[in-house]
């Protein structure tokens, strides 16, 4: 495992253990993302609020998460993804709390979930979606939180970076993969990587999310000619002076 994402698990190890086992009344249901994107003719769009990162640093610290993502839904985005880990991108849950309040489209709990605690949170604070990071866990454990998230509706996007891990993924048969430029060795963005996976497994009966360094129109018209049905962008949205205007042009015809 990379060097940053086996420190940044092992950190979470000792963070969850302050994670209680609690009785959830399981009577909100999650708004899909899956159907939202199989609705829409243009690539989807998952605007992500992103104080920092460790490749980063600061980005926006000081943003205010419900305002930001009222811009992104005026530029008709599809899906937010909140990132939540405290440590290294100084986000948390009242941050994802506070979106879900603000807005209608699905959102999306970006974390490193390596226990079912951590999906019982994300459901009591409002998530619609999670993340499951195929490098940060085993086999076993990726099939078991998977099932577990789909016994509250939440849907799960499975984050893959090489072949190894994509074969991994389509093993679990996921409604959608997503696809990280980002090699969290390096720190390297190169969107190629979605590229040359799609080229030999874009044939898969799932919907595939270009993830990570993706900022102009071309770059979105690349990932749309590999075979990606939607974005998730960070970055480029939480330094843009108008993340509407970049939404949109961002949001190009699908094939
Ligand atoms: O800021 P960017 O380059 O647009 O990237 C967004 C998103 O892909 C990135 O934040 C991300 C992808 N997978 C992750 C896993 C954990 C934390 C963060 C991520």
């Amino acid at each position: 495992m990379a060097a940053i994402l086996e420190e940044i698990i092992s950190h979470k190890r000792i963070e969850i253990k302050s994670l209680d086992t609690q009785q959830i009344i399981r009577n909100r249901k999650p708004v899909s993302f899956r159907e939202r994107l199989e609705a829409s003719d243009t690539m989807a769009v998952i605007g992500e609020v992103k104080r920092a990162s460790p490749s980063r640093g600061d980005i926006n610290i000081n943003i205010k998460p419900e305002g930001q993502a009222a811009k992104y839904v005026s530029g008709g985005v599809d899906a937010i993804s909140v990132l939540t880990d405290k440590n290294y991108f100084k986000g948390s849950m009242r941050d994802l709390e506070a979106v879900k309040c603000a807005v209608g489209v699905p959102v999306l709990n970006k974390d490193f979930i390596i226990d079912e605690r951590q999906i019982d949170r994300a459901y009591l604070y409002g998530a619609d979606v999670i993340l499951l990071i195929v490098a940060a866990l085993d086999d076993a454990a990726l099939k078991r939180l998977y099932d577990y998230a789909g016994t509250y509706g939440l849907e799960s996007i499975v984050e893959v970076h090489t072949e190894a891990e994509m074969e991994r993924a389509l093993a679990i048969g996921p409604e959608l993969i997503g696809v990280n430029n980002r090699d969290l060795k390096t720190f390297e963005v190169d969107v190629a990587n979605t590229e040359r996976l799609l080229a030999k497994y874009g044939d898969a009966s799932t919907h595939f999310i270009a993830e990570s360094g993706i900022k102009t129109e071309a770059d979105a018209e690349r990932m749309r000619d590999a075979g990606a049905s939607a974005l998730l962008v960070g970055e480029t949205l939480m330094r843009a002076a108008q993340p509407d205007a970049t939404i949109r042009s961002l949001k190009v015809p699908r094939r």
